[in-house]
């Protein structure tokens, strides 16, 4: 079944007078429980598409569907993380998170809340961590509480914008790993939108990678690797390094026209 599908959207900003079109007729669509990264070059529009998704903006053109309704303006079935934390500075870990519930959940009372806020954050590995401010704690794990927040909301689906862009190497590591196993373990399966610019993320975590370029999806590529996934066993198999490769020719495709020249080596 079909949760989320575009249909011919298009947007455009109007700066101070000044009209661009970001998104032109952009269609695409995702399964129930179905993870899909979007992934393109800088500025053709994923983080446009994901806001999009979130209600945060409007189609200027065409439609988005949502179970099969058009959809409006924000709502509890979505839950985003992005790239900056976005955690409130005067709430320690614990609060932010239960804050988060009691916004989606207002009838939740305070000790439940914080029942639940403990139980997310022993899920992202930040047991002990609750009473902490934000700035006690490293980017890494401000990313954890911000994931651990919007997973206790219990969206249907989870829009991630670049969510691991700000993380150095070894730590991004650790928590695509805690990504895949959190949601493995949730009751519902999440379908989920990525956004990210990492090629080797996009195939570990997703089932399916759109790539997009000139403000709409190109090309998609099924991820033909089961689940659980182990990263060591995936970058290790023929099926990887040919999806890779596709991958990459995708971004250096166009390379020619972008910088305008004929002769380019690589
Ligand atoms: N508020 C805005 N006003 C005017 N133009 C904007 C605005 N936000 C984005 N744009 C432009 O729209 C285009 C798409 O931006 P968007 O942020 O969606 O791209 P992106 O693919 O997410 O880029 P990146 O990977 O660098 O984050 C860019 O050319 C950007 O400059």
């Amino acid at each position: 079944m079909k949760k989320i599908e575009f249909s011919n959207v298009s947007l455009t900003y109007d700066d101070d007078g000044t009209v661009y079109n970001a998104l032109n007729q952009m269609n695409f669509s995702v399964e129930q429980g179905e993870f899909v990264s979007i992934i393109g070059s800088s500025g053709c529009g994923k983080s446009s598409t994901l806001s999009i998704l979130a209600g945060l903006r409007e189609p200027t053109e065409g439609q988005y569907l949502i179970d099969g309704k058009v959809s409006h303006g924000t709502g509890r079935n979505r839950g985003v993380v992005f790239q900056h934390y976005s955690l409130f500075p005067w709430m320690r870990a614990d609060e932010n998170i239960a804050f988060g519930i009691k916004q989606a959940f207002p009838e939740t009372t305070d000790k439940e809340a914080a029942d639940i806020a403990k139980e997310y954050l022993e899920k992202v590995g930040l047991a002990g961590f609750g009473k902490k401010y934000p700035y006690q704690l490293s980017g890494g794990m401000q990313q954890r509480t911000a994931i651990a927040r919007t997973l206790a909301m219990q969206p249907e689906i989870l829009l991630l914008d670049e969510p691991f862009g700000a993380i150095d190497a070894r730590n991004r590591i650790l928590l695509q790993d805690l990504l895949l196993e959190v949601l493995g373990k949730e009751k519902e399966k999440k379908t989920i939108v990525f956004v990210t610019h990492d090629v080797d993320e996009a195939i570990l975590l997703s089932d399916r990678i759109l790539f997009m370029d000139k403000k709409r999806i190109l090309e998609e590529f099924e991820v033909p690797f089961s689940r659980p996934r182990k990263r060591e066993e995936i970058f290790q198999s023929r099926d990887y390094i040919n999806l890779r490769q596709s991958l990459l020719s995708c971004f250096f495709s166009g390379i020619q026209e972008k910088i305008g020249g004929e002769e380019v080596v690589l």
